[in-house]
């Protein structure tokens, strides 16, 4: 190993060393995923304020087993907000939030929700850039415990099986040897969603994907968010209509901290309250 990756090494054996903690408090929690109602999130009756800012304002938001949602909405309108209540970032004044119909999410840390399954894609892309887009994906498995810290370990054959079937997923498999430093922005994007998908999440919360891609990425982005609806439960946080329009089934469009519509691209567009306070401004 080059010795300037050295230093970033023992970064990541240390956070593997507190991810596998995380591993074994969620196991300890001995928590179950409900979903025999086809509901995978129930948030209900949320309030969160800011020094008396009410940014979350009554929401109630319901996303389905292996569905894909579209959540969109003005500048302010809450979605960051919701997706930190949903983590466990930010806990909220009111309101009940669940993972499945039992587990409750405002009763979990951060990363004991992280453990359960729900992932978090932020906007900007966070891969270890002196390291093989092989490799990202290998150290992203190391968060599974039952995967001795892989960068020290011979992988298994079930394991080499899963990086590819990843990398198939993401479209990387021939850029597999090429340092992650190296990738365009939306390879970068797409090798993220990848090392989430390495932990197998039930619930992947995808913040703003397109932002900075060239069209000819933003298919490929979509051709990926599509294919992992029926796996995986996603919600997608995003401004670019065309892009949602591309993805989109069922949408949300939030407003002042509330669910002002919901429905389809069609419905939602026609829909004059959305018009009046997003689509036409
Ligand atoms: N930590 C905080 N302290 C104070 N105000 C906050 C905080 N976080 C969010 N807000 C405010 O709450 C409101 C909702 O913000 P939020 O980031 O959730 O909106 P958003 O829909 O994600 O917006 P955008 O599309 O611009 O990202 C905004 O008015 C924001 O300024």
């Amino acid at each position: 190993m080059n010795p300037a990756a050295r230093k970033p090494v023992e970064q990541l054996r240390e956070s593997m060393r507190r991810d596998r903690q995380w591993r074994f408090m969620y196991s300890t929690l001995d928590l179950e995923l409900d979903v025999s109602q086809g509901v995978i999130l129930y948030l209900e009756g949320l309030h969160v304020s800011f020094d008396g800012f009410k940014a979350i304002n009554d929401l109630n938001f319901y996303v389905n087993a292996g569905e894909l949602r579209c959540v969109i909405g003005p500048n302010g309108a809450g979605k960051t907000t919701m997706m930190d209540i949903i983590t466990g970032k930010t806990r909220p004044d009111g309101g009940t939030a669940s993972f499945g119909r039992s587990i409750d999410l405002l009763q979990l840390s951060e990363p004991e929700i992280a453990a359960l399954g729900i992932g978090r894609k932020f906007q900007k892309p966070t891969v270890f850039e002196s390291h093989t887009v092989f490799q990202n994906l290998e150290l992203a498995m190391a968060g599974d415990k039952r995967v001795f810290p892989t960068l020290f370990a011979r992988l298994t054959g079930e394991q080499r099986d899963r990086i590819h079937e990843v990398l198939t997923t993401i479209g990387l498999q021939e850029l597999l040897d090429q340092d992650a430093g190296a990738l365009s922005h939306g390879q970068k994007q797409w090798l993220e969603i990848g090392m989430l998908l390495m932990q197998d999440p039930q619930l992947l919360l995808v913040d703003e994907p397109v932002a900075g891609m060239t069209h000819q990425e933003m298919d490929r982005t979509a051709e990926l968010l599509l294919s992992l609806e029926g796996r995986h439960s996603v919600v997608v946080v995003e401004h670019d209509m065309d892009f949602v329009r591309s993805i989109a089934k069922r949408v949300t469009v939030l407003h002042q901290g509330a669910v002002l519509a919901e429905g389809s691209m069609d419905e939602v567009q026609n829909d004059p309250r959305v018009i009046e306070v997003y689509l036409g401004e």
